[in-house]
């Protein structure tokens, strides 16, 4: 290939970093053996918070009282849609059975896990929208306990509408509590909560290592890093918009990468001249995150041909992938590597961060290469069973008899064979 770097990001340190790890690891010890005295302590040591953990419904409805109309309809609006799209993944997913052989029925069904905590990040930012992804996709799963976990902002506790988000949907316990606490909250079952099976949601360095560690006790939808967004874009893709959606995802955060594939350098140049002025817009720390993230972290990449656009896309395997180009079936049916894809100008990866309908919660850091982003799927487990009639287990039981003792395993061998002799 013939692509060139018009802008490249500094390498990243390669120096491993072990002191988040240790740090949750000692966290994590601490908690298993402190319970939620020890999660309390960490509350208030870490976030300040001396208030109630689990909000009562007095309090939720408290929130839902004090908040303005237009924002219960604009959550409403975003609940409803990624409740819709969930639903109808949910309906994509039907149970099987197949007759192997005539007496003999196999069969696979998918059953919701029975507790599922949903962590929505909110030291920076105040995460509504992960809510929603979450506890939405978790109750449309069929999940019957979904726990909503968020750290307090200031002394306030949690955020009006970030209750109001979490109860909508469809929360059926709500911590104000934040990072590794709040995991082990929920993965140990503290304050009278049940144990989760699966712990689902964005969080930082802290929150994504103690999933990690976790791991194993407790399912996880996935380990996030920092989000990450790439735009293809050909000659038909107008500069400024292209500028302002890079500029849009970079204030995520100074590590947060993007990248500008194009065809076109004009465009390109346009792109990079226009960027720095537009982040000079925003309000302070949102500029400070964003032109961190430009100077380190983001790359324009010129190539010759719209294949070169989707392998070098295909490669990287962006969270986020955005065509703002020509002919949007071509690259629907050849892109390969993303966490969620949008098609065209008219769209932008904000209306799939915060109210399209399509979850959020994506992979990150090339995760896209071999994983999705979170769905129902991640909150049901796909099990099998089989049963046969007397006859039909024959043929089964004397090649199972044969296979146990090729194995050495006699014991194996022996339960065939009692099914093969009648006894009476
Ligand atoms: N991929 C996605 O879909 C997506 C969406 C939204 C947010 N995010 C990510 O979520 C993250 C949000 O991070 P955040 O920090 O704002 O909120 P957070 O809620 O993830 O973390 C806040 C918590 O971190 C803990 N903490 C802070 N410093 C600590 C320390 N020194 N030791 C132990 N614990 C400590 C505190 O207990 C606090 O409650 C960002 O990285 C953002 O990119 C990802
Ligand atoms: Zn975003």
């Amino acid at each position: 290939m013939t692509v060139c770097h018009l802008k490249e990001s500094k390498p990243r340190t390669v120096a491993e970093n072990r002191a988040v790890p240790d740090r949750v690891s000692e966290m994590l010890a601490e908690l298993r053996d402190g319970g939620e005295e020890r999660a309390l302590s960490y509350a208030r040591e870490l976030d300040g918070w001396q208030g109630p953990v689990v909000l009562d419904q007095a309090a939720v409805d408290a929130a839902a009282a004090r908040l303005d109309d237009t924002v219960k309809d604009d959550i409403t609006f975003a609940r409803d849609r990624i409740r819709r799209f969930a639903d109808a993944q949910r309906a994509t997913i039907t149970d099987m059975e197949i007759e192997m052989a005539p007496g003999f029925w196999a069969g696979q069904k998918s059953i919701p896990v029975h507790a599922a905590g949903c962590y929505a990040p909110g030291g920076r930012y105040s995460h509504i929208a992960s809510a929603l992804m979450t506890i939405t996709t978790a109750k449309a799963a069929g999940v019957t306990h979904v726990t909503a976990a968020s750290p307090p902002r200031g002394d306030k506790g949690l955020a009006d509408e970030m209750v109001f988000a979490m109860d909508l949907a469809g929360a059926d316990a709500i911590l104000c509590m934040g990072g590794v606490q709040a995991v082990a909250a929920m993965t140990f079952g503290f304050f009278g909560l049940p144990e989760a099976d699966v712990l689902a949601g964005p969080g930082n360095a802290f929150v994504a290592e103690a999933k990690r560690q976790l791991f194993g006790r407790v399912g996880i939808d996935m380990i996030a890093g920092p989000t990450d967004s790439l735009i293809i874009a050909d000659s038909s893709a107008d500069a400024e918009t292209v500028a302002w959606d890079l500029v849009g995802q970079m204030e995520h955060g100074a590590d947060s990468p993007v990248w500008l594939v194009t065809t076109d350098e004009a465009l390109a140049e346009a792109v990079i001249a226009r960027i720095p002025d537009l982040i000079e817009t925003l309000p302070q720390t949102n500029a400070d995150s964003a032109r961190a993230a430009w100077a380190d972290r983001a790359e324009v990449i010129l190539c010759d041909t719209a294949e070169e656009m989707v392998e070098t896309a295909n490669d990287i395997a962006p969270e986020h992938l955005h065509v703002q180009a020509d002919n949007l079936d071509f690259w629907l049916a050849r892109l390969a590597a993303y966490g969620s894809l949008f098609l065209g100008a008219e769209t932008t990866v904000a209306f799939g961060d915060k109210a399209s309908g399509p979850n959020h919660v994506l992979p990150t850091s090339g995760a896209a290469r071999y994983t999705g982003g979170l769905s129902v799927h991640k909150f049901l487990k796909t099990v099998t069973w089989q049963r046969t009639t007397a006859e039909a287990a024959r043929p089964v039981a004397e090649v199972t008899a044969r296979i146990s003792r090729l194995e050495g395993m006699e014991g194996h061998a022996r339960t065939a064979d009692i099914r093969l002799t009648p006894r009476d």
